[in-house]
């Protein structure tokens, strides 16, 4: 049965022209790198070929037209590994992250018009598909369980339509108050109703502040929701999801769905927000301070024979530096046995939270031809001060002598998750001394851990950039090592989503540049529709792994050495800001 829709063509040149288009009834077709040819509806022909085509792979060829070709006429079907295929080997996808407010509030798809010439203006930058945020609030908001999915519905075929590649966010958290966050999207009224008869259902910090972002992991198990737990709600709402566009799924359409974990999206606690006070780069703050986690730490304490250890009393507020707190100064709480128990239990709990809910995840999405993924936030600030404060306060107890992000890594590798980290355009050099930042380091870190667990790593910017440093940057994380020309690299990243699709992004300059690095990132290859193409070939989602045990867990926490970094990207871009702003760097570091 020939039932796919692309033609490899593997010999260089033999086309005779670039601007030659190759008409074929449905699908995509496109040259690894010639050329780009558009697949119009019609009967295969090859207006103004001038050579033959030398390599076809015959069972990707429609049934309609597979007559039009025979193997006689093409011996060399099948055949070659080329040079194209070996580069393509080295191709990283590109999504675009969509506006956070694409649907409204309301539950509309509102600028249509607007969305869908922005989206072809996307695909014909070369891009492979966007990200989009499906809020939990909008969805659900009328009451539980009642699920409207039809604006998104509507959007999603606008962007099978324009024939890019979708990743859905399962958006679990508010919309408002991150950085960059120009809408609110708060949680379903009906679930913020019950906060206000039990507030500690939200995070809360030591002075009792509530964050009502995110739910705590407190009430993970607790049915308070109109006789469902936290965990139930989300579970349910996957299955919905699943049920509901189960056409775009068999499609294809859908290639991941990243998980909501935490405020954000992340899998993180809510230890830095704006909203209360905190500005880059204060320390953040614990948030466990709600009866449920208190209750549970109680418990976790006595169990461990200390009923006298309290969660911590010493750690600063949030714009703080470490060095003035208890906590995190020098020979801090955080070196004790009182205080690294507390830092177990804390990072521990997020892990087992995004357990459990990517087992649902995966439950809700057995068999279908989709991969799973997570968020982890990219906290580079205090990374090179010895308590890591920021990180710790966020759920990473990452030390010099302790990989807080390996472990995560571990535990989505039994879901066979994607390990979606961000933070990939900074360099040290970008950020302020006096905080210590380190985001070259953390990435390389958490990136070569991620790896050595085996897993598909990703990556988002954390801000908006739209100058050749940023997106060198991202080349290098992408491609550590740069090109391979034998094949696929060792170290390569399984895509790299933008943030965000915006005006300003669309604007000539901007979008100049930014397909410049789509095309460098595509390892200088043409567009390339076929996953398979480059290895991102999709099966089935199989059932979990069994769950590692905490010893498992604890042995990911052994340092181990990164893998090499190149200083720069062999794939870099140039503009003219990007230039003369190394020139100033250059020319102030000589008269330093
Ligand atoms: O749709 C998916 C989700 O999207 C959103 O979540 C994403 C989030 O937006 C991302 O930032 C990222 O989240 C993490 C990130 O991984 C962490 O690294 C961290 O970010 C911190 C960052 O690393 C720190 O450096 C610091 O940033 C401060 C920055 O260093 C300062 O320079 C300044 O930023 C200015 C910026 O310089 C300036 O150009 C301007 O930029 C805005 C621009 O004007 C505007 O046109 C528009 O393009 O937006 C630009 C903002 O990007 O204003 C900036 C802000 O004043 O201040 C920075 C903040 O003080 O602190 C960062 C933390 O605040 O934490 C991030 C959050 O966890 O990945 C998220 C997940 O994809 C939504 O929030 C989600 O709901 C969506 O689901």
């Amino acid at each position: 049965m020939l039932n796919t829709t692309s033609i490899v063509c593997s010999t260089q040149g033999c086309w005779g022209s670039d601007k030659l288009r190759l008409q074929l009834c449905g699908g995509a077709v496109f040259h690894p790198t010639i050329h780009r040819i558009e697949c119009v509806q019609g009967v295969v022909k090859a207006p103004g070929q001038t050579g033959r085509i030398s390599s076809v792979d015959i069972t990707k060829i429609p049934k309609a037209v597979a007559s039009e070709f025979s193997t006689d006429e093409m011996p060399e079907a099948r055949t070659a590994s080329t040079y194209d295929e070996r580069m393509l080997a080295n191709y990283v996808p590109v999504y675009v992250m969509l506006q956070l407010g694409v649907i409204s509030n309301d539950n509309v798809f509102e600028d249509r018009p607007k969305i869908e010439r922005q989206l072809k203006e996307l695909r014909a930058a070369g891009v492979d598909g966007v990200m989009v945020d499906v809020w939990w609030g909008i969805v659900e908001s009328k009451g539980p369980k009642q699920y409207d999915w039809s604006a998104y519905r509507s959007l999603f075929a606008l962007v099978q339509e324009c024939g890019l590649k979708l990743q859905a966010i399962m958006s679990f958290h508010r919309c408002g108050g991150n950085v960059g966050d120009v809408v609110t999207i708060p949680l379903p009224k009906w679930v913020l109703g019950i906060g206000e008869t039990d507030p500690d259902v939200f995070y809360t910090n030591r002075k009792g502040n509530r964050n009502e972002e995110y739910l705590t992991i407190g009430v993970d198990s607790q049915p308070i929701f109109h006789g469902r737990t936290a965990v139930q709600m989300y579970s349910d709402y996957m299955k919905s999801f699943r049920e509901n566009m189960s056409d775009f799924l068999e499609a294809g359409l859908i290639i991941d769905i990243e998980v909501g974990l935490g405020p954000a999206g992340e899998l993180r606690y809510p230890s830095y927000t704006g909203t209360q006070g905190w500005i880059f780069p204060g320390i953040g703050e614990f948030q466990c301070y709600d009866k449920y986690l208190e209750a549970e730490f109680k418990e976790a304490a006595m169990n461990a024979g200390h009923p006298e250890w309290g969660l911590p009393d010493n750690a600063g507020e949030y714009n703080d530096t470490p060095a003035s707190t208890e906590f995190f100064g020098l020979n801090g709480t955080y070196l004790t046995e009182k205080g690294k128990f507390f830092l177990t239990w804390y990072s521990n709990k997020l892990i087992n939270h995004g357990d459990e809910i990517l087992d649902e995840a995966n439950k809700a999405f057995l068999g279908c031809k989709v991969k799973l993924a997570a968020k982890i936030a990219g906290i580079h600030w205090w990374y090179k001060s010895p308590s890591h404060a920021a990180e710790l306060t966020s759920g990473y107890y990452n030390l010099k002598n302790r990989d807080g992000y390996r472990p995560i890594a571990r535990m989505l590798s039994r879901h066979y998750a994607i390990f979606n980290f961000t933070c990939l355009e900074m360099r040290n050099s970008e950020q302020r001394a006096d905080a210590k930042c380190g985001p070259q380091e953390l990435v390389q870190q958490v990136l070569s851990g991620g790896w050595r667990e085996q897993l598909e790593v990703a990556g988002e910017n954390a801000l908006s950039r739209y100058d050749s440093n940023g997106y060198n940057q991202i080349l290098l994380n992408a491609r550590p090592n740069g090109i391979n020309k034998d094949g696929k690299p060792k170290q390569i990243m399984y895509g790299v989503t933008y943030l965000r699709l915006s005006d300003e992004l669309l604007k000539d300059k901007n979008f100049k540049t930014f397909k410049t690095f789509v095309k460098k990132m595509h390892a200088d290859q043409d567009y390339c529709a076929d996953l398979g193409m480059y290895n991102h070939q999709i099966g089935s989602l199989e059932r979990s792994k069994p769950k590692f045990t905490t010893e498992e867990l604890l042995e990911a926490t052994k340092p181990i050495e990164p893998f090499p970094w190149g200083e720069e990207t062999d794939m870099k871009i140039d503009d003219f800001e990007g230039v003369i702003g190394n020139l100033i760097r250059k020319l102030f570091s000589m008269f330093k």
